[in-house]
């Protein structure tokens, strides 16, 4: 059987190139389109040339609708409008959507949920293993625990980063609040600053940091009187997110329409 082809949206973007290289290096897949946006330099350009390497035999486009129509899957870490509009022409081409994009509001959210009606949807505020096995233990550590043990997400990325918290910290947060038992929306504290007054019991909190080239941390931290627990996740390569991208685009092959994240892909 043909091996799947893969289109990239955001094909200039620190994750688009990664993903790029990841896809054109694998012996799973194919690459067959790259889609950035309009009046980009890159459009009618050969993608591997614009990357500095040697040519892919791909044209950048700018016509995701055209592109889709040859892919099996579409992997797409760009914007959340830019997300909402691909989840739509995915479905239209019945290819599988795997969104790494974050920053996604509740409008956005429902778009793709009815757009994963129709087709396969592999969404995850973060696609490396190592991260969602720290999900799975923030989970099971914030059950074995209770409200005198405070729980605080502290994650840190690089200087061009547009959303915080991270999608990845909102992913810790609610694996916090899942093993704790309550809505991550009720126990929510982000971005303190000024007079605060003392920290509320049973708040779950985020702080961000936003510097250099840093690919992205994350630390779970659980403090109560005299001790702490300190889960972390530290990324040094986004070669990690595009691993686990390119194996959500395969595994999301022959599956039934709906929308699953990288637990589901990972068997975790
Ligand atoms: N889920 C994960 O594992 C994971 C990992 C890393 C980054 N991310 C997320 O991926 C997203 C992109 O991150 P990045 O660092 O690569 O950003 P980036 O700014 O380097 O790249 C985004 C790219 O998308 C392109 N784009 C925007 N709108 C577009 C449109 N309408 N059509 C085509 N292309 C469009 C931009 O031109 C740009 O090249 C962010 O939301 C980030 O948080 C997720
Ligand atoms: O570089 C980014 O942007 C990243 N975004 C994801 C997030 O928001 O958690 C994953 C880590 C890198």
């Amino acid at each position: 059987m043909e091996q799947p082809g893969i289109v990239i949206t955001g094909a200039s973007g620190r994750m688009g190139q990664m993903l790029i290289g990841a896809v054109a290096a694998s012996d799973k897949a194919r690459l067959v389109g790259c889609v950035e946006r309009t009046g980009h330099a890159w459009i009618g350009r050969d993608v591997g040339l614009c990357m500095g390497g040697a040519a892919l035999g791909v044209t950048v486009t700018d016509d995701p609708l055209e592109a889709f129509a040859s892919a099996q899957a579409v992997i797409d870490f760009t914007a959340p409008a830019a997300t909402v509009e691909f989840a739509a022409l995915a479905a239209q081409a019945r290819a599988v959507h795997v969104i790494g994009t974050t920053g996604l509001e509740a409008t956005h959210l429902a778009a793709i949920d009815a757009a994963a009606r129709h087709a396969v949807i592999v969404r995850a505020g973060n696609m490396s293993l190592g991260v969602n096995l720290l999900v799975k233990l923030t989970q099971k550590v914030a059950a074995a625990l209770d409200a005198d043990w405070d729980i605080e997400v502290i994650e840190a990325h690089h200087r061009h980063k547009v959303d915080a918290p991270s999608g990845t910290a909102l992913m810790l947060g609610q694996a916090a609040a899942q093993g704790r038992g309550v809505a991550l929306d009720a126990a929510r504290v982000s971005g303190r600053d000024g007079i605060t007054g003392p920290r509320e019991t049973g708040s779950i909190g985020f702080s961000a940091i936003r510097g250099g080239d840093i690919v992205g941390e994350h630390d779970v931290l659980f403090a109560a009187a005299g001790e702490r627990i300190i889960l972390r996740h530290v990324a040094t390569d986004r070669a990690i997110f595009a691993r686990g991208a390119l194996k959500a685009a395969l595994w999301g092959q022959g599956q039934k329409p709906g929308q699953y994240d990288m637990m589901d892909v990972l068997g975790l």
